[in-house]
């Protein structure tokens, strides 16, 4: 949560300096969540849920199915579960705000089926998108970083294959030059080179300043571009920390029930 300084008796510089630190934390912590619950009717997925994802850092969600990762992404925005508990995203509580609000705060969402207006081009697509914010990427721009989609830019984007839909997501979210950009499972069906395409996309907004917050299976992915990892079981978070801590405490195998990490190369990575 971003707290305006309070009125202190501290000397100048000291005052100055709090400020600062508090102004840094500001803009640093993107999004705070705490004691998030979410239910589905009276059936309750999310049981107090607490993360915080700073900018400049892709912060990954990793859970067995079921876990409650997409209810999490969906509460963030608002989208379909009733949610209770504290969101706060770029320093504004988003409490009764619906999700073009939130959205107007910097936040794309990428879920993880609707990708495309199926009529629409594939530049159509990204147009749309881009509207919806003050200062768009310019479309260069993204071509230089998914050149895959400028021969398609012309054709309606449900016609394009699964993973093909899935690069328009992403070239919608990077249009919208979002401040949070929330994604879940983009590598799902792309194959490996674009997987590691769309994580150097991912590191490469990070370094922009962007707060990356990725649910994915792909542990291997997770590994190589996660700044901070978070285990989500049964709708808490069970368990945080660096990919270094992943490996060195087995976490994976512990909470997930896969042991990707001692699997043959070329075979470790997906759950
Ligand atoms: N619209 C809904 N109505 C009722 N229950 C739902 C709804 N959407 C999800 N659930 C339930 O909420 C729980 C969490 O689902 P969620 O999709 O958030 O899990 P997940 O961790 O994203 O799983 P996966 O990795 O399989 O995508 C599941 O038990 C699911 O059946």
């Amino acid at each position: 949560m971003c707290l305006r300084p309070e009125p202190s008796p501290l000397p100048g510089r000291r005052k100055r300096f709090f400020a600062i630190l508090s102004l840094r934390n500001c803009i640093l912590e993107a999004l705070q969540v705490t004691n998030l619950k979410a239910y589905y009717g009276k059936a309750q997925v999310l049981q107090g849920l607490n993360l915080r994802a700073e900018a400049g850092a892709v912060t990954a969600i990793l859970g067995r199915n079921g876990a409650g990762k997409t209810t999490f992404l969906k509460s963030l925005m608002r989208l379909g579960p009733r949610v209770d508990g504290e969101i706060a995203i770029l320093g504004k509580s988003t409490s009764g705000m619906s999700a073009d609000a939130i959205a107007r705060l910097g936040v794309a969402y990428m879920p993880q089926d609707v990708r495309v207006f199926a009529r629409l081009s594939v530049l159509e697509n990204i147009q749309v998108a881009a509207r919806t914010v003050p200062n768009p990427r310019p479309l260069s721009e993204i071509l230089d970083v998914l050149p895959e989609i400028e021969p398609k830019l012309e054709q309606p984007a449900g016609t394009l294959s699964g993973g093909q839909q899935q690069l328009v997501g992403i070239a919608r979210s990077l249009s919208m030059r979002c401040r949070l950009l929330l994604m879940d499972e983009p590598t799902e069906g792309l194959m490996p080179r674009l997987v590691t395409q769309v994580g150097a996309i991912l590191r490469r907004l990070a370094t922009e300043g962007v707060a990356v917050v990725i649910v994915e299976q792909n542990v291997g992915l997770i590994l190589e571009i996660g700044h901070a990892i978070h285990i989500v079981e049964k709708g808490v978070i069970k368990w945080q920390g660096t990919a270094e801590d992943v490996i060195s405490a087995k976490v994976i195998d512990r909470y997930m029930g896969v042991n990707v990490l001692d699997e043959p190369e070329g075979k470790a990575g997906t759950l």
